[in-house]
């Protein structure tokens, strides 16, 4: 499928830019990637084409809001529409669905991001999704901050005493507007003591590499197609188009791949694998996907609806396992909607699996909420 990515504010930006260089360079899944945000310096920081960035505010705005949602709001509210007139987006029309990328507890994103989705929703007929990540206790908690009495002396983030408050505003505005909210918890994230600064470009690829896993699907590309497609219709069924929360689950592994397109072309291009080799290589990755670290912690077994998708060298795809794995994950949810798909990667190293559980539900998500009362609140 073809996905338009808008990443709004300093994380959104930094993620839409992982996304971008996440896009693989035999299955593009992207039409354009845009980066919006207050802040010159920190947009200047992205490798986004300058054509595909826009700085938006008042100019007494200097270095983004430091937090103040409703500034944010305000600036939001104003510029929403303008942002989109900002940037040439000739290939608007091929998306199947916009992705908006966005940094919960901050106050560009979480100010632009509820107006900007209302304003796409009305604009277009594909899904708009938001992907919001989570703002880690060390932001907000200066008794959860190791960073800053750890052995690197001072804290190289700046506190963000509103994160939990303005993560718990922002999500409640995008209820009904978004049409789905995958989420991505960077309180599981970091490592811990790990400043956000220290740790954000690893979370970054880590979220991308699951985008990618799950938006380039099967179809769309040359090369060898998919003996079930997972597209844009399929994703859009699971995910929904009220609003859902998001889980994304992956596992990878290594497969053994000489002999088959490397080397000096004397070989078959369709290496012989063991189909055990094969079985146990996707049993493996289909339970670290469902059963491995999650982009938000839950128990899948809340989750409404489920997509599989496993990919990597065509010859490494056992249909029998992939049905088995579809299997797996019916019984993990607790929801009746599932779809499967494969995603033949003929270049690639890995076999892969990308979960997708829609309509989750998560302790995280209210621990957020009890922190978000115990300070000021946004609104
Ligand atoms: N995963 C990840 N999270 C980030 C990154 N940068 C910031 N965050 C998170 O996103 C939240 C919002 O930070 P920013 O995106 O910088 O804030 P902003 O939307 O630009 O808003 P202001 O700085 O208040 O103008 C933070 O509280 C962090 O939890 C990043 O690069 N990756």
């Amino acid at each position: 499928m073809q996905l338009e990515v808008l990443g709004v504010g300093g994380a959104g930006c930094r993620i839409a830019d992982s996304i971008r260089a996440a896009e693989p360079t035999d299955h593009s899944f992207l039409t354009d990637v845009f980066a919006f945000d207050t802040d010159e310096s920190s947009l200047n920081g992205t490798v986004i084409p300058e054509s595909h960035r826009s700085r938006y505010g008042p100019d007494d705005i200097d270095g983004g809001l430091a937090g103040d949602l409703e500034r944010g709001r305000t600036v939001g509210q104003a510029y929403a529409d303008d942002l989109l007139e900002s940037v040439p987006r000739p290939a608007a029309e091929a998306a199947d669905a916009i992705l908006v990328t966005v940094g919960l507890g901050g106050a560009t994103g979480g100010g632009t991001v509820p107006a900007l989705v209302a304003t796409l929703q009305q604009r277009t007929d594909v899904p708009v999704y938001v992907l919001a990540t989570l703002p880690a206790d060390r932001e907000f908690d200066a008794a959860a901050d190791r960073s800053r009495s750890g052995p690197r002396g001072p804290a190289a983030d700046a506190p963000r005493p509103n994160a939990a408050a303005n993560a718990v505003a922002t999500l409640e505005r995008l209820d009904g507007v978004a049409s789905a909210i995958i989420t991505f918890d960077n309180e599981d994230w970091l490592r811990p003591g790990e400043p956000l600064r220290d740790g954000r470009d690893r979370c970054n690829r880590e979220l991308a590499t699951r985008v990618a896993a799950v938006f380039a699907g099967g179809g769309d590309s040359e090369g060898p197609v998919a003996q079930t497609v997972v597209d844009a219709s399929d994703v859009r069924r699971i995910v929904g188009d009220q609003s859902a929360i998001v889980a994304l689950g992956y596992g990878d592994q290594t497969v053994e791949t000489s002999g088959s397109r490397f080397g000096l072309g004397l070989l078959s291009a369709e290496p012989d694998i063991d189909t055990s080799e094969a079985v146990s290589a996707i049993e493996t990755v289909v339970r670290k996907g469902i059963r491995g670290k999650l982009s938000l912690e839950c128990d899948p077994e809340t989750a409404e609806r489920g997509l599989l998708i496993v990919g990597g060298p065509p010859a490494w795809l056992n249909r029998q396992a992939i049905a088995e794995g579809r299997r797996t994950l019916e019984s993990a949810i607790g929801g009746s909607g599932i779809l499967g798909g494969d995603a033949p990667r003929p270049d690639g190293d890995r076999v892969f699996a990308a979960v997708v559980l829609a309509g989750v539900e998560s302790q995280r998500l209210e621990a957020l909420r009890a922190a978000a009362d115990r300070t000021e609140p946004a609104d």
